[in-house]
């Protein structure tokens, strides 16, 4: 019944305006499903390859397509996943592309849900799933690679931990992020908007905290709820391989001043999650850090880990971090994505399931959270790409 007898992909614009991958899957059904690639910008050397969408749309139609249709069940994950590193031949994608085989094979799982009438958080995560949701890290002052001439820290988060539901928790942090823009105004401080639909002012990151301290207070006051303070560094972004440095715009700090200087923003700001305090190569500093704070917070690694359980491999056995971010483009496939969250959880590390900071419209990711219970999802506060997932949240939740 759910054997693969269409894909086709196509061209489509993401949030950036950049072309990316569409890939639609029928079945011999009749099951249908769509889902496109979405894209980074502060990108980890070690994610699988992103090809231009027209390349990676090309090979993948002379080489995964004639593996795929006829040959496969969209039921199968695993022989979709399978066929599409079989057709790619490249240890990450290199010849189709991560965007064509994500694409790909969350469009396959998209298929068979349609096929079994099931939600895809249930058929991706079985019929016990659905009872547990995360909470969403909402993206809301930021600077880095996702917006010129703003913050050095690429993401203050806010994290409704208190929060009764995951509706409440959505609509808190958009009343944090209208809250920044009130602050923001009062402190006569323009600012225009990242690529996640972050405010972006051009301030310091010790005035980024102050003003999210301060509309989370307000916000706090609204919902009658707690609200915490997350982060992500993105600290390769930073990092000067030549001089062995971190580069902020007032400052340089070594390997081991970050850390120091990351458990005590970790301490000043309660913060109950940081990601990417430390380059990708440093998982040394990665288990300090976590021996000194990972008690008290998350400290999860994004381009450290890119969803590869290879590299968390080594992050459990060297002690480094205490949670993965887990981006399915960053891997290439919805398999090795569910491999990365399973050797996570049975090792005590949180998988947190993520956007990239080019979206689309494609809702997989809120599913995938809930699918795997996932304690928080990172997929931004506001903006229509980022509001599609957490208004997919607010429909799960609500079984509609
Ligand atoms: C979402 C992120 O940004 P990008 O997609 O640009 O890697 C991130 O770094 O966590
Ligand atoms: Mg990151």
């Amino acid at each position: 019944m759910t054997l693969v007898t269409d894909v086709r992909l196509r061209r489509v614009l993401d949030s950036r305006g950049n072309p990316t991958v569409e890939a639609e899957v029928t079945t011999e059904s009749g099951g249908f499903g769509r889902a496109a690639a979405p894209s980074g910008a502060s990108t980890g050397e070690y994610e699988a390859i992103e090809r231009p969408a027209e390349e990676a749309i090309a090979k993948a139609r002379e080489l995964a397509v004639p593996r795929l249709e006829g040959q496969v069940y969209a039921g199968d994950q695993r022989g979709v996943d399978a066929a599409l590193r079989a057709a790619d031949g490249t240890e990450n994608f290199s010849e189709i592309g991560a965007n064509s085989a994500v694409a790909i094979s969350m469009a396959a799982a998209k298929a068979a849900s349609d096929v079994l009438g099931a939600p895809l958080y249930q058929h991706l995560g079985g019929a016990f799933r659905g009872d547990e949701y995360p909470t969403p890290l909402g993206n809301v002052v930021g600077g880095g690679e996702h917006a010129a001439d703003a913050t050095d820290i690429q993401e203050f988060l806010a994290a409704p931990v208190g929060a009764p539901s995951v509706t409440e928790a959505v609509f808190a942090n958009a009343a944090v992020h209208g809250a920044v823009h009130d602050v923001l105004a009062e402190r006569d401080l323009p600012a225009g908007k990242g690529d996640e639909g972050a405010w972006a002012p051009s301030v310091s990151d010790a005035e980024a905290f102050a003003i999210v301290a301060e509309a989370i207070d307000r916000a706090e006051d609204e919902v009658g709820f707690e609200i915490r303070m997350g982060l992500d560094v993105a600290a390769s972004e930073m990092w000067d391989a030549e001089s062995g440095v971190y580069e902020y715009s007032d400052t340089t700090r070594t390997s081991e001043e970050q850390v120091d200087y990351v458990a005590g923003l970790v301490d000043d700001h309660d913060l109950v999650y940081v990601e990417d305090p430390l380059e990708e190569d440093d998982f040394e500093g990665f288990a300090d850090l976590t021996d000194r704070v990972g008690d008290r917070t998350l400290v999860c690694g994004d381009d450290l880990f890119v969803t590869n359980v290879e590299r968390l491999q080594r992050g459990i056995d060297e002690g480094a971090g205490n949670s993965i971010l887990v981006k399915p483009n960053q891997i290439g496939t919805l398999s090795d994505a569910f491999d990365a969250v399973e050797l996570a959880r049975d090792n005590g590390y949180d998988a947190v399931i993520s956007h990239r900071s080019g979206e689309t419209e494609d809702t997989t990711i809120a599913h995938l959270a809930v699918a795997t219970a996932a304690p928080f999802i990172k997929t931004g506060a506001v903006g229509g790409e980022r509001t599609a997932k957490l208004n997919e949240l607010i429909r799960i939740e609500e079984n509609a």
